[in-house]
């Protein structure tokens, strides 16, 4: 989807990027009220929750407007095509800091001056004294600050991925795992993590490696194995849930110690159930 949807039922509109669905951001949506709906300004750099996936973090429906295509937009002009494309827009919700227009030149007191309804100004939300925003976010998951982005988040951080074929050394050697292929989600630090993986509705207590395969090719993988569960060919699309670091990702000598360290890491898991 891109360029913009209409509403003629929506009567309230948070307005922002909204990567990541954040705490900062479910304080707009509850502002935004159930009528309300949310303007995804995308400008296609969005890694937690990259275009349509923000839907999953909200019941509100979401319209994308294509930053290119309104970035040279005066604020007078952005605003009538607020209205044009919201007729029944009485609400506008923004965070304190929010700005808007060609070259940003728009800030809550000129919505507030062109604009003929209301406006809502969220203050900056914060998780004991740290503001929270995507980008903050960010930094935690590429240092495996998993616990950190995910009290921001206010929900565990999510990926989506397509299974693909592994080097068929995990089936038989070590334990079996999904390999995934994901694009545009940003990836954990290298590491061994604790995990939900869910395949359709069910999800499944997993441990996942990140990183480049040390031990065995060298080559780069996301792969996860499910704890206490097998599971035949997956052919549908899986996301992963990440919870915690266990630990960095390692060179061992011989495939034997890797599969001991890799039961341990298991048997961490199992041990926290
Ligand atoms: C829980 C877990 C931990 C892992 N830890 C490491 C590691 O520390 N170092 C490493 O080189 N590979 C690690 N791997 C990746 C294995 O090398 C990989 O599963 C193996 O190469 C088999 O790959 P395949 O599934 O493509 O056959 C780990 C895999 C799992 C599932
Ligand atoms: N912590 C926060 N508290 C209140 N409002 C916020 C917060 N973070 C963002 N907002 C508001 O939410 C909307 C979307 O903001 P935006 O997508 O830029 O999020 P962000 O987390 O600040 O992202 P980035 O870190 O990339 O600047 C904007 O109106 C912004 O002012």
């Amino acid at each position: 989807m891109s360029g913009f949807t209409v509403s003629s039922t929506v009567e309230a509109v948070a307005i922002g990027n909204f990567d990541g669905m954040h705490l900062g951001h479910q304080a707009l949506f509850e502002q935004a009220g159930t009528e309300g709906g949310i303007v995804v300004i995308e400008h296609y750099r969005a890694t937690l929750t990259p275009h349509i996936y923000r839907a999953r973090f909200t019941d509100l429906p979401v319209f994308f407007y294509d930053f290119d295509r309104i970035r040279d937009m005066s604020p007078e002009v952005f605003l009538e095509k607020l209205r044009f494309d919201f007729p029944s827009l009485r609400r506008i919700v923004v965070g304190e800091d929010f700005l808007f227009g060609a070259g940003r030149s728009g800030n809550v007191a000129m919505l507030e001056r062109l604009f003929d309804g209301e406006v809502i100004a969220v203050p900056e939300v914060k998780l004991k004294e740290a503001p929270v925003h995507s980008r903050f976010i960010r930094l935690h998951i590429e240092k495996g600050e998993i616990e950190t982005a995910n009290a921001m988040l206010g929900h565990p951080y999510e990926i989506w991925g397509e299974a693909v074929a592994g080097q068929g050394i995990g089936k038989e050697k070590l334990v079996p795992t999904i390999n995934l292929e994901t694009s545009r989600f940003l990836l954990p630090k290298a590491g061994v993590y604790e995990t939900q993986t869910c395949i359709g509705s069910t999800c499944y207590p997993s441990v996942t490696f990140v990183g480049h395969r040390e031990t065995t090719d060298g080559s780069f993988a996301l792969e996860t194995h499910l704890i206490d569960h097998e599971i035949g060919e997956v052919k549908e699309k899986i996301s992963i849930k990440w919870f915690h670091r266990l630990r960095e990702n390692r060179k061992f000598d011989t495939l034997a110690a890797l599969k001991r360290q890799i039961e341990k890491d298991i048997e961490a898991i199992r041990e926290k159930r």
